[in-house]
């Protein structure tokens, strides 16, 4: 699978001990709005890392069901889809692109339609099964010195990954972000349903409020978002190192 990765020329960073040749898979877990990917890419700028969006990855193979008119209750033809896909991710955190079958669905993913119905291909099996592969072939071929970011990396992805992360804020305040993210254009009802409604789906099948063993929990609800990439910073240094 192609992928481009973070420039060898990036300036140098604070984290220039973690530069060349060590194994660094920085794995960041939380429930929706918790500011998974926003600080992950940061976190993996100036780490001078790759960085991984999985949520992305369900998102392009949802997009993909829908367009080429796949039930999302049929799992084994969502299954056959996850594993025929023709999907491409950029892993460089200064450069966001999804690809299927060549076509650019860098924002179609992000449409209100997709979140609405991603769930159902998180929630089957087969298709986890074959994005889980996937994605531990795109940490692989970033050097294992990535940021990767989802529900399930600390647990079931990369767990052993040198650093782990369950990053959580109070429901109260991942709904306020997800408002803010989307301008106010949504209502109550609207942030219920596409923050509360969809981590509940999602975690019939894995668990991403609790911390596993060895998981640093980051509780970023008091923390503004230099704040909190401070924090996963702080924690990379204190466990990486
Ligand atoms: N600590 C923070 N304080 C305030 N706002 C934040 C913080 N962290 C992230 N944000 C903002 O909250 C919004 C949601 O963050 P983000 O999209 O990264 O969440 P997420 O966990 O990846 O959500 P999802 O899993 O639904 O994609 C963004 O606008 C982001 O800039
Ligand atoms: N490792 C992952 C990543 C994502 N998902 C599911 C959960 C979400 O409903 C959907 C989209 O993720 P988002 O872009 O909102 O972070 O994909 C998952 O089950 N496992």
């Amino acid at each position: 699978m192609p992928q481009d990765t973070a420039p060898e020329s990036a300036p140098a960073g604070p984290f220039s001990g973690f530069r060349l040749g060590k194994s660094l898979v920085v794995a960041i877990d939380g429930p929706s709005g918790s500011g998974k990917s926003s600080v992950s890419r940061e976190v993996a700028r100036r780490l001078r890392a790759a960085y991984l969006d999985t949520g992305a990855m369900y998102r392009a193979v949802t997009l993909h069901c829908v367009a080429q008119g796949i039930d999302l209750e049929d799992a084994a033809a969502v299954e056959a889809a996850a594993r025929g896909i023709e999907l491409f991710i950029s892993t460089s955190p200064d450069r966001e692109s999804v690809t299927v079958g060549g076509d650019d669905v860098t924002a179609a993913i992000r449409e209100p339609e997709v979140s609405a119905a991603v769930s159902a291909v998180a929630t089957t099996m087969g298709a986890r099964a074959e994005l889980i592969r996937r994605q531990r072939a795109l940490i692989a071929g970033a050097g294992h010195r990535i940021v990767a970011e989802g529900r399930d990396i600390t647990t079931v992805v990369a767990p052993d990954a040198e650093v782990r992360i369950l990053l959580t804020a109070t429901e109260e305040a991942r709904l306020r972000r997800r408002g803010d993210q989307l301008g106010g254009t949504q209502t109550d009802a609207q942030l219920k349903r596409q923050v509360t409604d969809r981590d509940a789906r999602d975690s019939t099948v894995v668990d991403f409020h609790q911390a596993a063993d060895g998981v640093v929990t980051l509780d970023s609800s008091d923390l503004d978002f230099e704040q909190t990439v401070a924090a996963v910073l702080g924690i990379v240094r204190t466990v990486a190192h």
